[in-house]
């Protein structure tokens, strides 16, 4: 239990093996596994993967002390093989470390890219799309019965706003690779959440004892030269008139230190380009994925959400952006929806950039500090009732997401948190009211709520493991 630096305490936590340490205590769901093992070590616990310490942190206020009062100290990423490997030696936002070049692409991120003003900008896009969507559901709805497949038309939703807002144009299935376009970056997805044996003992990297090394290398290939077209395009493209999509806004700065300060290469640009399609793909998707679970579980809920939206936007138009501040329930039935499902349960680890101590305990420098947003959402300590789908527990409550209550925080918190969290808000509220006040929903061959299967898919982003199918029946009264 102690360190090798006289006797400070590191938090308690499971012994673990030679070399291996805890790797094998973590299965399939490892937020589901270290929620357990907190349950036994508390709320700030110590563990071993590989060579590396690791802590856990699974409680309010234990995260307030990491992402908060020592903010500074754990802003910061381990090193990541698969980031090294595919996005430039680690050059995308999400997983470069605390330091000048992640301090001056976060603001060119935030102030050029997610900006309100360039969201708002993007809104007629995303109304086009979210049409386009309800148009697909309601031919399948006049067929009569027939169920469709939500999780997949979602997806594609997502993913076509997504690649209209970030390279400024919707892919094809069979686009990019013979995979195609989403099936490689899911794939490039699923290798970056691995747990890397080779991030944890990297003095058996070159062993590539999963096979990971090889695929990440063929990836990384397809990538570049998909990222490649896609700057070429851009560089060709001669229609000043269209609107900006972010590679547009980043191929502005190159070469302009002097007028910005901004410092963009053609690499940092392919990185961003990933790192904003693998954020920004999957997250929204998921998040409406699971809300719609719920409401189908709660249909009490759904009537009363149905109730809300009859009243504020009418039968006889569906809803517009601008109808979402006055929905209030609609805003507790998302917060219950991101407590219960957080879609990236386990924040990318944080790395310690110095020793520090916190609640008592020496965390030592360079230490991966993993914060359990699906083990805080589900505190019993905290929440009452907190497996039940309750949104009226928000009544009289000022508890967000966005980052200033830590017992919520699907986004994180602190210098580290979603950039973007406002776009993400924005998409999953409009969505989650548009198909709730268009459609009534039913599930096929006389399944029960019950019944429906809420198995998570562990990754990056957590979606449902089973697509959602449902059968819609239009309701609005005009059109
Ligand atoms: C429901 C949707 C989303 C959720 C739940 C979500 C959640 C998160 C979380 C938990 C983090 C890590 C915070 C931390 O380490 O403390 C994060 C980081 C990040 N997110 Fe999101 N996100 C969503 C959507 C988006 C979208 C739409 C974008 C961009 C288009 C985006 C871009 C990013 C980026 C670039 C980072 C890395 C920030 C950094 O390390 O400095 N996210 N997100």
């Amino acid at each position: 239990w102690k360190t090798g630096e006289g006797n400070k305490r590191l938090p308690p936590g499971p012994r673990g093996l030679p070399i291996l340490g805890n790797l094998l205590m973590i299965g399939s769901k490892p937020h589901h596994d270290l929620q357990r093992l907190a349950h036994k070590y508390g709320p700030i616990m110590h563990l071993r993967f590989g060579l590396m310490p690791v802590i856990v942190v699974s409680s309010p206020e234990a995260a307030e002390l990491f992402l908060k009062t020592h903010d500074l100290v754990f802003a910061s990423r381990p090193p990541h093989e698969a980031s090294k490997c595919i996005c430039y030696n680690q050059q995308n936002l999400a997983f470069s470390p605390y330091g000048s070049y992640w301090r001056n692409m976060r603001k060119m991120c935030t102030l050029e890219l997610l900006s309100n003003h360039k969201i708002n900008s993007l809104g007629s896009m995303r109304k086009q799309e979210l049409d386009l969507l309800v148009r697909h559901i309601r031919e399948a709805a006049g067929a009569g019965g027939v169920a469709v497949d939500l999780s997949s038309m979602v997806t594609s939703f997502s993913t076509n706003i997504s690649c209209r807002m970030i390279i400024g144009k919707k892919y094809n299935r069979d686009d990019f690779s013979e995979k195609g376009f989403a099936a490689t970056l899911r794939e490039g997805m699923k290798i970056g959440a691995a747990f890397n044996l080779a991030d944890y003992i990297p003095q058996i990297k070159g062993l590539d004892l999963q096979r990971l090394s090889k695929r990440m290398k063929a990836i990384a290939k397809d990538f570049d030269d998909f990222c490649e077209k896609i700057i070429e395009e851009h560089v060709q493209s001669a229609d000043e008139n269209r609107v900006k999509d972010f590679v547009d806004v980043m191929l502005g700065f190159v070469g302009s230190e002097e007028t910005h300060e901004y410092r963009v290469e053609r690499d940092t640009i392919k990185a961003i380009i990933l790192d904003m399609l693998a954020a920004a793909m999957d997250s929204s998707g998921a998040t409406i994925d699971w809300t719609l679970t719920e409401l189908i579980r709660h249909p009490r809920v759904t009537k009363k959400l149905q109730k809300e939206l009859e009243s504020a936007v009418g039968m006889k138009r569906m809803v517009e952006e601008s109808d979402l501040e006055k929905l209030e329930y609609l805003d507790m039935v998302i917060k219950e929806s991101f407590r219960l499902h957080p879609v990236v349960p386990l924040l990318p680890p944080h790395a310690a950039r110095e020793d520090c101590t916190v609640n008592g305990f020496h965390i030592p420098k360079d230490a991966r500090i993993l914060i359990n947003a699906y083990a805080i959402g589900r505190d019993q300590t905290v929440w009452t009732g907190a497996d039940k789908f309750y949104p009226e527990r928000f009544v009289g409550s000022d508890i967000d997401v966005r980052g200033h209550d830590f017992q919520l925080i699907p986004f994180g918190s602190g210098r580290r948190g979603c950039p973007g969290m406002q776009l993400a808000l924005t998409i999953v509220r409009l969505v989650v009211a548009q198909l709730v006040h268009c459609f009534d929903w039913e599930l096929p061959d006389n399944m029960l709520p019950t019944e429906l299967d809420m198995t998570e898919d562990f990754g990056l982003v957590c979606p449902r493991a089973e697509h959602l199918l449902l059968i819609p029946t239009w309701r609005l009264k005009a059109f």
